[in-house]
């Protein structure tokens, strides 16, 4: 099985949605951010403050590559589509699934959240710019899956339906 990589936006439930699909297909899981934050030892938030955006990106550029690239789910960061390579590399080593979330949904998952370091501030107005940024690129995935008011094992099912499809 080819690798199959969950993209989305923060808050779209790629880590959750991910961890469940690794369960039903017997598949490891793999979650960027946890990787960079385990060889690191330190958290995503601590990076963008003593590192920032920029190492962080380049951290997650090279990690993907590293990663295995068959049987396994690879749950990734909501920026790592913004780096054109990243967007390539995915398309072109497994099947990327983008798992699409309504405005309105996301800022109630991420209401309460104090972990992502680029919505600290201005919470909605934020979210709604970076997520318009990043729609088109998210769109260019080999599926689209809508979680907005959906529960992770209607999700999960969704996917394993449509990897049963001949297409893929
Ligand atoms: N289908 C769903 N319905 C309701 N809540 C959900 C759903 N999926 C995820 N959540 C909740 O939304 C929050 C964010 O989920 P999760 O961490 O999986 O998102 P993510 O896409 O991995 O985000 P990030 O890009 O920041 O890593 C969590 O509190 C999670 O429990
Ligand atoms: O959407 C983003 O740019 C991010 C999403 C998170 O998964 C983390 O990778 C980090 O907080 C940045
Ligand atoms: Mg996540």
């Amino acid at each position: 099985m080819r690798a199959i990589y969950l993209t989305g936006f923060m808050g779209a439930g790629k880590t959750t949605v991910g961890r469940r699909l690794g369960e039903v297909l017997g598949v490891p899981v793999i979650d960027t951010d946890t990787y960079i934050e385990q060889q690191t030892g330190k958290t995503i938030a601590q990076i963008f403050s003593e590192e920032g955006e920029e190492t962080f990106r380049a951290y997650e550029r090279e990690i993907l590559r590293q990663l295995p690239t068959e049987h396994v789910i690879v749950t990734t960061g909501g920026g790592i589509v913004i780096q054109e390579e990243n967007r390539q590399f995915m398309r072109a080593h497994g099947i990327v699934i983008y798992l699409h979330c309504e405005l309105h949904e996301l800022f109630r998952r991420l209401a309460d959240d104090a972990t992502r370091p680029l919505i600290m501030k201005n919470k909605q107005e934020q979210i709604k710019k970076l997520f318009e940024q990043r729609l088109p690129w998210y769109k260019e995935a080999h599926m689209t899956i809508d979680t907005t008011n959906r529960t992770v094992d209607d999700i999960v099912q969704s996917i394993v339906f449509m990897l049963k499809t001949p297409h893929f």
